[in-house]
């Protein structure tokens, strides 16, 4: 097979990253965008050893799920690749991937089907918009996929209506000589429609916008410019100023008050967050006198979710700004039998030597390290509940934590990024 070359295809599956997978003289080529039962003729833009990549140049047969991108720019842009697959078809791809990742690690457990949104759109509180100008023009969207060029756009279907406001008034206001020290903006909203701003690079030129946008937006409570020099992929940088209101805003979950600096992490997705937590609530079977560690806590969300239904809360977390916030999260919800520590999770787990009923664990993607499963074991609490954005690191400690003799009974897989290969799961893991 050779670059170039032109091939009629039938398509057997689609992988969790929305590529088509075909088999070309027995050697496999993904096509992204390309679903299955789908006959096209694909152009071959990329040739490996063991596999390969092709384009789309017709589609022949097209598929009954196929539907209509909402966004006019899904197909370039790096965001969504289902965009073209019916949701609830989407959900099906998203829960066969996880089952298939258990099976084949040999781990005997119930993957139940994933809890979609009723309305998959307009549902993240969170944007990050690269800017860059070339040839004096500016540019704002999202990354192409695998590329660091923009894509411009001037909204976003997934994006909440308030930051989609907020980003055209500023795409549409933005000059070149402010563009030029700007790497991104980002953007998040809250479910009352408060808006918070951060510009982000290396020098500030965005007093004018700034007064611009405060007089045009009464639901922007607070803008802030973060100083990112640094040349590699890292968004924000260390030192920042705040230029409107102050550098937190307010976010909601299940009815708990919950204070956000911009430098702490939230779920991007409001809504689903409040499916998976009361999911990882009903799995870990809280009782009035369980002793609970709630460890990778942020600004303390679940834990102040469940402190009303256990005897006492240790929540644990390494941004020192988040533990600030959980702090006061705990004062705001009136709760007084939950603390949080500023730590690494694993250096906690191993000096901890109080009894624990209940561990809750919420890893960044890379997930726990073995030491880390070891020490959390070492405590032998009773249910393990574990949050998870990325279903192979999840899968390589469920069966670490089997080695110690906890089985998984149950993983649940709720759907926080529509649209786009993202997927959280919560699962109990039981002596
Ligand atoms: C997926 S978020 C979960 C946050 C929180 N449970 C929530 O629901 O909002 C992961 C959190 O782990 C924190 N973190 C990353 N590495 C850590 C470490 N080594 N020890 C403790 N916390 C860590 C991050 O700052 C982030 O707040």
């Amino acid at each position: 097979m050779r670059k170039n070359e032109i091939y009629e295809v039938l398509c057997l599956n689609v992988t969790n990253q929305g590529y088509g997978v075909v088999r070309i003289d027995g050697q496999v080529v993904f096509v992204p965008g390309l679903l299955k039962e789908e006959k096209a003729r694909i152009k071959i833009v990329k040739v490996l050893k063991k596999y390969a990549f092709g384009k789309i140049e017709e589609l022949q047969i097209v598929s009954k799920d196929r539907v209509e991108p909402k966004c006019p720019k899904a197909s370039q842009c790096g965001g969504c690749c289902f965009q073209h697959l019916a949701y609830t078809k989407q959900l099906d791809i998203k829960t066969e991937y996880v089952r298939q990742l258990f099976i084949r690690n040999h781990l005997d457990c119930t993957i139940k089907d994933t809890l979609g949104m009723q309305d998959p759109f307009y549902y993240r509180n969170k944007a990050q918009f690269p800017i860059q100008v070339i040839n004096d023009t500016v540019y704002m969207g999202f990354y192409r996929p695998h590329s660091n060029s923009i894509v411009d756009c001037d909204s976003c279907v997934i994006q909440s209506k308030e930051i989609n406001e907020v980003y055209q008034f500023i795409k549409a206001n933005m000059n070149v000589k402010s563009a030029k020290t700007l790497r991104h903006v980002l953007i998040r909203s809250n479910v009352q429609g408060q808006v918070q701003i951060v510009f982000i690079g290396k020098e500030n030129h965005v007093d004018a916008l700034v007064k611009k946008i405060t007089e045009s937006f009464k639901n922007v409570v607070s803008i802030l410019f973060n100083k990112n020099d640094r040349e590699d992929n890292v968004i924000l940088g260390d030192s920042y100023r705040v230029l409107y209101g102050l550098e937190s805003m307010h976010q909601t979950c299940m009815s708990q008050k919950i204070q956000l600096h911009f430098k702490s992490f939230f779920q991007v997705n409001s809504k689903q967050m409040e499916v998976l937590y009361l999911q990882a609530i009903h799995l870990a079977n809280l009782s009035k006198e369980d002793r609970v560690i709630d460890l990778y806590s942020g600004v303390g969300t679940i834990g102040c979710v469940i402190a009303p239904y256990v005897k006492k809360v240790t929540g644990v977390e390494i941004v020192p700004e988040a533990v600030e916030n959980a702090k006061k999260n705990a004062q705001l919800n009136q709760l007084s039998n939950i603390d949080f520590v500023c730590e690494d999770a694993s250096i906690f787990v191993q000096k901890y030597k109080e009894e624990t009923d209940v561990v809750f664990v919420d890893p960044p993607r890379k997930g726990l390290s073995e030491a880390g499963i070891c020490h959390i074991t070492g405590l032998h609490p009773k249910r393990v509940v574990y949050i998870s954005c990325n279903p192979n690191t999840l899968v390589r400690d469920v069966k670490l934590f089997e080695e110690t003799g906890y089985h998984c009974k149950v993983v649940q897989p709720v759907d926080m990024f529509c649209h786009t290969n993202g997927l959280e799961c919560v699962c109990l893991l039981e002596k």
